[in-house]
């Protein structure tokens, strides 16, 4: 995939002395056969390694061969020529394939959200790095020429990842300043950056950086701007400054990664012989980086060198003068910052009523903080279509059909869960029914029907759940009560729903303060009028309107709204709660 076949990186370096090694052997008939043979199978090493690594990658995208195609095509002297680039631009610059790949990989792996890149060229890092950004992630491209951001732009707009990428134009920083005092001194340092400039053009250069009052960078800094994921490519002499600067004004956040192109620099800043500037300057920069305690980092021998560079959180050095108390608050609880402190993993959850609506919704967000989920329901086809959703996300899901109100489906449901699973740490019990009638016409079989399931089930499941619980001395109950538990919500009837929610905040309060003492927390999640498929019964749709002049929020919770307020009570983050009633509801119990 090489533009030209200049060599630019170690081994192509290597390649290109074998063979003229191998030249030499040739014309020499008193060369051993062994050692002839030992260089060949040299060359046949190094030669195969980047056609190798290329096959075996994912392949690139239409969007990038497009922009891979058309950067090699174009006639970058001739548009330098023309005045409508400062800098004659070596095609070489261009990310591959590979080295797209392994960004798009980074970028996935860190989970960056927001990335800057240094140095665009035609756009190929930023493209390859875009795609592996979420929606609504976003990718800001820093580059010195402006023809280059109407090369790329037509191919990033036919790309769905095109709309993340921000192209700046202008210098990334005003490193290049320093040097331009005269014409000569500036031709110096192009020279160095291993680029050229017309007079002309240099000119321009000079106005574009007087005309900027401040530089990308410091402008990002000035907005408190931060990044997962930084990529610098441009500008190699000044990568410690870039490097410096990114750091000093916590343009990167903790965690997060910087890679580098060419650290490596043709093996020049490993190469003791090698005297020339921007190698020399590579290697200052290696050892700079190789020096900062704020990071840890690696070069990967990848093409021309990519260098991987983390930035570390804080730890007390024993001789700095910093003023910070170095608690939990600032380290996090156990090392883990809170939304770490959310995360779930490892633990082995339920939820019941997990076959729709709520429940279904709950599963969901356990699961992507990172338990296993058991999807309980009476209906055993839609556990088992919950517990496969959960399994197309790559959570451990299992279903059983359970009828909650029910003590033997109740004990069998916790004892499939532990004999799979090995225990149970998160019970959520959400299951419920609600049926409405005015209070003089509601029948004892209502009234027992509804608190069968609401009250008397819900109870059995944090009784049956909690032995489990308490015999391990940790557990996070969270029941699901309702606003129905704090006012009467109207103007339908339902006297056994709202009797029964209210049981379930005591059965909660009781349970919260009884069992707190051995580790298990009870608590409960009173939403408000949710948007599930129950009320859009026959009966209760034409009550939507009515519902939505009492709500302050202006809408009806969505099940979504409910998914962080289950994964906190679930975790570590909310072990001091107990015996509460959090009530989700835009506001309507308050009006
Ligand atoms: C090695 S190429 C970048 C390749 C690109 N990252 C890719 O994925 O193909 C370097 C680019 O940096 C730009 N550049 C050089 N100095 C710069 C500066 N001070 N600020 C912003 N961009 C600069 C050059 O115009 C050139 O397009």
């Amino acid at each position: 995939m090489q533009a030209d076949k200049v060599s630019d990186t170690p081994v192509e370096f290597v390649v290109e002395y074998l063979l003229k090694a191998k030249e030499i052997v040739e014309n020499n008939a008193n060369i051993p056969a062994e050692l002839r043979d030992n260089l060949q199978k040299a060359l046949d090493i190094a030669s195969g390694l980047d056609g190798y690594l290329e096959q075996m990658s994912s392949q690139e995208s239409e969007p990038l061969a497009e922009l891979y195609r058309k950067s090699v095509s174009h006639d970058w002297n001739k548009v330098h020529e023309e005045g409508k680039t400062l800098f004659r631009l070596p095609v070489t610059c261009i990310t591959g394939q590979v080295e797209g790949q392994v960004l798009k990989m980074l970028v996935h792996m860190s989970k960056a959200k927001r990335v800057l890149e240094i140095g665009m060229f035609t756009g190929y890092g930023a493209l390859s790095m875009a795609e592996a950004l979420p929606e609504n992630g976003q990718l800001i491209a820093c580059e010195l020429e402006p023809y280059l951001k109407d090369f790329a732009q037509p191919i990033f707009d036919k790309s769905p990842h095109g709309k993340k990428i921000t192209v700046k134009i202008g210098p990334a920083m005003d490193t290049l300043k320093v040097g331009y005092p005269t014409i000569s001194t500036c031709q110096q340092s192009l020279e160095l950056l291993n680029m050229s400039c017309s007079a002309s053009n240099f000119y321009y250069l000079i106005i574009l950086f007087k005309k900027k009052s401040s530089t990308i960078l410091q402008e990002l800094a000035a907005t408190g701007e931060q990044f997962d994921m930084v990529f610098i490519d441009a500008d190699k002499q000044n990568y410690i400054n870039y490097y410096k600067f990114l750091l000093d004004h916590n343009l990167l956040r903790i965690d997060g990664v910087i890679c580098v192109d060419n650290t490596l620099f043709k093996g020049r800043v490993y190469l003791k012989d090698s005297a020339d500037d921007i190698g020399k300057a590579l290697r200052d920069f290696n050892q700079f980086v190789t020096n900062d305690p704020r990071v840890e980092q690696v070069i990967v021998p990848l093409r021309d060198g990519l260098t991987i560079i983390r930035r570390v959180p804080y730890t007390p050095q024993a001789n700095t003068q910093s003023t910070a108390i170095y608690d939990e608050v600032f380290r996090g609880v156990q090392g883990k910052q809170v939304l770490d402190r959310l995360r779930l993993d490892g633990k082995v959850a339920y939820v019941t009523g997990a076959g729709q609506g709520i429940g279904r919704a709950f599963a969901h967000a356990l699961g992507e903080a990172g338990a296993k989920v058991a999807i309980i329901d009476m209906d055993k086809g839609k556990a088992e279509n919950v517990a496969h959703e959960l399994t197309l996300k790559g959570i451990s899901s299992m279903a059983v059909a359970a009828d909650i109100s029910k003590p033997e489906d109740v004990q069998k449901m916790i004892d499939d869960i532990v004999s799979k699973w090995g225990t149970i740490h998160i019970a959520c019990n959400n299951a419920g029914i609600n049926k409405n009638s005015a209070s003089e016409d509601t029948s004892l079989e209502e009234w027992d029907q509804t608190f069968n399931v609401n009250l008397r089930g819900t109870f059995m499941c944090c009784q049956a759940a909690g032995r489990v619980m308490l015999k391990q001395g940790y557990g996070k109950i969270i029941n699901t009560a309702s606003m129905a538990s704090l006012i009467v919500p109207h103007p339908q009837k339902q006297l056994s729903y709202n009797t029964s929610k209210a049981g379930v905040v005591k059965l909660t309060q009781t349970l919260g303060t009884e069992w707190i003492d051995r580790g298990v927390r009870v608590n409960c999640i009173s939403p408000g009028i949710v948007d599930t498929p129950l009320i859009h019964s026959e009966s209760l749709e034409p009550l939507v309107q009515r519902w939505l002049s009492d709500i302050p929020a202006g809408r009806l919770a969505q099940v979504t709204d409910l998914q962080a307020a289950v994964v906190y009570l679930a975790s570590d983050a909310s072990d001091y709660m107990t015996g509460h009633n959090l009530v989700i509801e835009g506001g309507q119990s308050l009006w």
